[in-house]
């Protein structure tokens, strides 16, 4: 397997001199090809300014961060936007699609965006629709489907680039539990099918679970880091509540 991600010695510091929240210490990891990987932590421990840094919306105060070999800390502002356009997708908690576009275009502007030529936008959605189970809600409007069916698009529309690293930041926040395994379960295809790398960032032992393998947060320190191996998923998911009680304060704490 090939390294996708690499972060060396990262550090984020807000604040300045006498007011200094150190949301990163040093974090050092890589994510290879195909690898599923999932990021936990109490709040306030630093994940979403990790997630931040990794798709380069923040700088860090310190290290460098690697997308198959491109030191992402030293891209120019200038590009920043075109590097995230071509190499990453994101799945926010809350969907982010255009309530005046029909679940198609949403997905349509993404290959849009990419200028992708006219005759292969359709077979090109319909093969993503297909592989997300979202075919038969293609022309309707995000109000007019369930929250996870717009998951789902907000996954097609992430993936239809084929980016090198698919960023998921608390995916199943806003879906309830029989939504959130159908994502997940439409996620571990797709991890499987395409070979996505994915990078989820969740609160939640059993959307974690999905994972091969998670690193647990503490005060902007990779605490300790777990890897499904061989573990059914079930096992996996009472190794991962056993963490986040070693962690502490037990599960209901962690988010
Ligand atoms: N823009 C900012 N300015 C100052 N401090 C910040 C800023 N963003 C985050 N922090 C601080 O950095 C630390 C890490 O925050 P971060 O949001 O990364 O944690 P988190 O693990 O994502 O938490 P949550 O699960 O609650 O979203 C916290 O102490 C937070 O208060």
């Amino acid at each position: 397997m090939s390294t996708i991600l690499k972060l060396e010695h990262i550090q984020k510091y807000y604040g300045n001199e006498g007011n200094i929240t150190k949301a990163i210490q040093d974090i050092s990891f890589s994510v290879e090809a195909g690898e599923f990987l999932g990021i936990m932590g109490a709040s306030g421990s630093g994940k979403t300014t990790l997630l931040n840094c990794i798709s380069a919306i923040d700088t860090v105060s310190a290290g460098h961060i690697y997308l198959e070999g491109t030191d992402i800390t030293e891209i120019k502002p200038k590009s920043l936007a075109r590097f995230r356009r071509e190499n990453l997708g994101f799945v926010f908690q809350d969907f982010n699609l255009l309530d005046t576009l029909t679940i198609s275009e949403n997905i349509a502007l993404a290959l849009a965006i990419h200028k992708t030529p006219a005759q292969d936008v359709e077979p090109r959605i319909w093969d993503m629709a297909q592989k997300l189970n979202i075919c038969d809600i293609l022309n309707k409007y995000p109000y007019q489907v369930s929250g996870g069916q717009k998951q789902r698009c907000a996954c097609a529309r992430a993936l239809i680039n084929n980016p090198r690293l698919l960023l998921a930041d608390e995916p199943t926040g806003a879906l309830d539990s029989h939504s959130s395994q159908m994502l997940l379960s439409t996620m571990q295809g797709i991890h499987e099918q395409m070979g996505a790398t994915i990078l989820m960032v969740t609160h939640d032992a059993f959307t974690a679970s999905y994972a091969n393998r998670i690193l647990f947060l503490r005060d902007g320190e990779i605490f300790t880091e777990l890897c499904k191996g061989h573990d059914s998923r079930s096992a996996f998911f009472n190794k991962i509540l056993n963490v986040l009680t070693m962690i502490g304060g037990g599960q209901s704490h962690v988010c």
